[in-house]
């Protein structure tokens, strides 16, 4: 395999580890994210989140993307090279999700597929597509639209898709 083939199923590992954290539920996924900065020498993860680890109906990619903006500013040096704001390093970074991004919530909560767009990330790297247990999923395709590159591992599919169908 590639290096950066076996990079990105590395960072695709270490969220299906935050999906595993998931406490399951019947009526939704269990879903592991983790954000990735590129513009220092070395990638780096700026965050991670996983569905409900934030209080209320969250989702992985939103969590991920709220714990990244909580950061203060004079941490965000760590992941980029020259002063930058969390805006331009989440404009660089790369998204790895275990299941696709959510087009669609039963709650009418806002979606992450929009979430990730609002950030304009730059790819977005998934596990497994959303199966239409709940809603008919068009994240990638969303994301497709908005110009972001979205990248189906190989490898971690059945994977992803059983630690998500956890407690169904
Ligand atoms: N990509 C993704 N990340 C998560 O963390 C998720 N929980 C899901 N699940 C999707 O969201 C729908 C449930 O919507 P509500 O949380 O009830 O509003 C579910 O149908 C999946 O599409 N997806």
């Amino acid at each position: 395999m590639a290096k950066s083939e076996d990079e990105h199923l590395q960072y695709l590992r270490l969220a299906l580890e935050e999906a595993k954290k998931c406490i399951p539920t019947p009526t939704a996924f269990c879903v592991g994210c983790v954000l990735v900065s590129r513009l220092g020498s070395e990638p780096t993860v700026i965050a991670t989140g996983y569905s409900r680890e934030l209080p209320g109906n969250t989702h992985a990619e939103a969590n991920a993307l709220s714990k990244f903006r909580s950061l203060p500013e004079d941490e965000l040096s760590k992941f980029a090279p020259m002063p930058s704001s969390h805006a331009a390093i989440l404009a660089s970074a790369d998204v790895y999700t275990t299941m696709e991004p959510c087009s669609v919530r039963t709650s009418g909560l806002p979606p992450c597929a929009d979430a990730l767009i609002d950030a304009k990330v730059q790819r977005c790297f998934i596990g497994v597509g959303e199966p239409d247990d709940f809603v008919q999923c068009e994240g990638a395709q969303k994301l497709m639209d908005a110009g972001i590159e979205v990248i189906w591992l190989k490898g971690l599919e059945e994977e992803s898709l059983s630690v998500a169908r956890r407690g169904h």
